[in-house]
């Protein structure tokens, strides 16, 4: 299942230039292999120094980082849930995804017309928060005239439906997010007939002048840490126009502009790490020396078959066995055969719980 990320915000807070520049990322990775990308979904890699090393280690043939998919769209404005400049067919395009970037502005470039007349970034993220309440309770609204009769018919599942929306639009209607209201315990797949915008996690994102990204966290106004302190959200400051600068750039000009900026990390990078960490997903590697080295997500707490099945079909109906290594050891030791003697190598089953960092050969019938 590849990984689906929203990018809202108000217009011309600089989205498509973040996109843009994650568009870039993705194009530029070596051997990517996925060839169909629609123009609003940016596929980034989500790079890892980990599977970085450990490829270098045993001389793999590539390294192919795992994916992000960034699906960017127009900038919302207030009204934008009843269509207001198409709103709503907007917010649609994204109420499949699993997690949202909210990107607020909070450069003063003067150059960049602002559609409120002012930069103010707690308003904007609010502006933006309250258009995603009210589609949130349009939708609501229509799925609860749709469930309705299935519910009066007897049928359990909308009955736990209907419940769960009587509870849901009151909410959304006084202003707070659906995740704030529980999934039914007995039918907890209801949720996904209305994939709900605001019971997604959030990642702030602020656009910052290209000046104070030295500053680090320092960049980011309190007020906006504050407002996403309130949520248990994480914020992470960029330039967006930057971004999309270094992203034209050859390898050696953009670490010479980064470093010219005092800038240790890509931004973009902490934006696509971030939006991981959303998504409370673990990473796995598989490895060996002349092969692709490849990083892929499970969800916590699956199983060495399950990871099998991200790999391919085949290989999880073929399960025979997993040979597992955590990347640290794999490194220390110097290859698989030398984990093997060493015992840090193990030999697993198929309900094998996956750990963060494991590095997987999975041994199948064809
Ligand atoms: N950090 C920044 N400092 C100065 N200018 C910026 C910064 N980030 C973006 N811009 C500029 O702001 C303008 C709008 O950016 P962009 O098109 O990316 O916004 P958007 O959010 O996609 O807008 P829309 O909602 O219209 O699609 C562009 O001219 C861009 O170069
Ligand atoms: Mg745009």
């Amino acid at each position: 299942m590849s990984m689906k990320i929203g990018i809202v915000g108000m217009p011309s807070a600089g989205k498509s230039s973040l996109f843009n520049a994650l568009t870039q990322a993705g194009a530029e990775a070596a051997n990517y292999p996925f060839t169909t990308i629609e123009p609003n979904i940016a596929v980034a890699p989500v790079e890892d120094d980990r599977l970085a090393r450990i490829s270098e280690m045993l001389g793999a043939s590539e390294t192919v980082y795992d994916h992000i998919d960034f699906h960017d769209i127009a900038g919302l404005v207030a009204g934008a849930h009843k269509g207001e400049g198409l709103g709503n067919a907007f917010l649609a395009n994204i109420r499949e995804t699993d997690a949202i970037v909210h990107l607020v502005r909070a450069h003063t470039d003067e150059n960049i017309v602002h559609s409120e007349g002012s930069v103010d970034p707690v308003r904007d993220i609010e502006t933006i928060e309250t258009e995603l309440v009210l589609s949130d309770l349009d939708q609501a609204e229509r799925r609860k005239d749709r469930v309705v009769r299935a519910a009066r018919g007897g049928d359990a599942e909308a009955k736990a439906e209907l419940a769960w929306l009587e509870e849901l639009i009151p909410a959304l209607d006084a202003g707070r997010p659906a995740r704030t209201v529980p999934a039914p315990e007995d039918h907890p797949e209801v949720v996904r007939n209305l994939f709900p915008l605001t019971a997604k996690p959030v990642l702030f994102v602020v656009n910052v002048g290209e000046d104070e990204l030295a500053e680090g966290d320092a960049a980011i106004p309190p007020a906006v840490v504050e407002h996403a302190a309130a949520q248990g959200a994480k914020v992470v400051a960029v330039s967006s126009r930057l971004e999309a600068e270094l992203a034209e750039m050859d390898d050696e000009e953009a670490a010479a502009m980064r470093e010219e900026l005092g800038l240790a990390e890509s931004g973009l990078q902490r934006v696509v790490r971030g939006a991981f960490d959303l998504l409370d997903l673990i990473t796995f590697f598989t490895v060996g020396s002349g092969k692709r080295g490849q990083s892929w997500h499970l969800r916590r707490g699956l199983s060495a078959w399950h990871a099998a099945g991200e790999i391919h079909s085949d290989i999880q109906h073929g399960f025979v066995r997993a040979e597992v290594v955590g990347w640290e050891a794999l490194l220390e030791a110097g290859g698989y055969g030398q984990a093997r003697e060493q015992g840090t190598l193990r030999v697993e089953g198929r309900d094998y719980v996956v750990q963060d960092g494991d590095v997987i050969t999975v041994k199948f019938t064809p």
